[in-house]
């Protein structure tokens, strides 16, 4: 049930356990909880089935406690991680359902741009910050970034950036300056949509791959030597598939 004082949770998928395919809990068996809906509209977004109000009767609003109960399904009531991702999953009211996990020993990673900050961000454990760069067309407002680290104290937060070409590189750069005390996970872009002859997981593992290989070779002639570059290793695997 949801009503005015519980508006409930926009839901795009609720699909694993999987392997968490991304950065700094890449491997880890995961849960995910893709919301819909999103502040931003990347060129190159992954995810458009959870972002593009042409998918938004496929969205649906769900109580703390049904998202709770198919997490709790999945995972056959066993503790495991959950991610919280989306569309910006920073838009929906999550501080019951972390709430409501914790009890029962689960962990809560949070996805996010950055560009909306939300108090119970301190009660996760993980906080995934992936501000966009140039290539995507968005603009980052660091002030709002800024405002979900501070609104994270004491939860472990990580940078993750995209990177397709050289002015991406420059600006994971200077984002890494900006924030010293980060980890930084570096991941090449995939290149979406696909060619109208393709299937929707379709994707350039070529493409990424060439990506990938300058990627490393960058960080290492920059002895960039903090950061970590890492594939999307579901897509490897499965390419732009959904629920996995
Ligand atoms: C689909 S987003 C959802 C969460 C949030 N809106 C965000 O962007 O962080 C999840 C992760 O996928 C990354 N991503 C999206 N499209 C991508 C692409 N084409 N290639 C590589 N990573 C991508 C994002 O940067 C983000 O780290
Ligand atoms: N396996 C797997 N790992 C992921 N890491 C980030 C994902 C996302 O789309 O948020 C994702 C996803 O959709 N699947
Ligand atoms: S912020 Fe994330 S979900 Fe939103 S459009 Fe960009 S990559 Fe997609
Ligand atoms: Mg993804």
């Amino acid at each position: 049930m949801t009503c005015a004082s519980h508006p409930g949770i926009r839901v795009s998928e609720i699909f694993g356990p999987t392997i968490q395919g991304e950065g700094v809990l890449i491997g880890l068996p995961t849960v995910f909880v893709r919301t819909g809906g999103c502040d931003y509209r990347c060129s190159w977004c992954d995810s458009l089935h959870a972002v593009d109000n042409r998918f938004r009767h496929n969205w649906l609003t769900r109580s703390t406690d049904e998202v709770w109960q198919k997490v709790r399904e999945l995972s056959g009531g066993k503790p495991v991680m959950v991610s919280l991702s989306g569309g910006n999953p920073a838009i929906q009211p999550f501080g019951e359902l972390i709430g409501r996990g914790h009890a029962e020993g689960y962990r809560f990673a949070l996805e996010t741009q950055g560009s909306v900050v939300r108090d119970w961000f301190g009660n996760l454990d993980v906080l995934v910050l992936s501000p966009k760069p140039p290539s995507s067309d968005m603009t980052t407002d660091w002030a709002a970034f800024e405002a979900c680290l501070e609104a994270a104290h004491g939860v472990q937060v990580v940078l993750k950036l995209v990177v397709f070409d050289d002015w991406d590189y420059a600006y994971a750069k200077d984002a890494a300056a900006r924030y010293p005390q980060l980890p930084v996970y570096l991941q090449p872009g995939n290149h979406t949509p696909p060619p109208a002859d393709a299937d929707d997981a379709w994707i350039d593992i070529d493409g990424i791959m060439k990506r990938m290989e300058w990627l490393v070779d960058k960080v290492i002639k920059d002895r960039w030597f903090e950061a970590r570059v890492l594939p999307q290793l579901h897509v490897l695997l499965w390419g732009n598939k959904r629920g996995v």
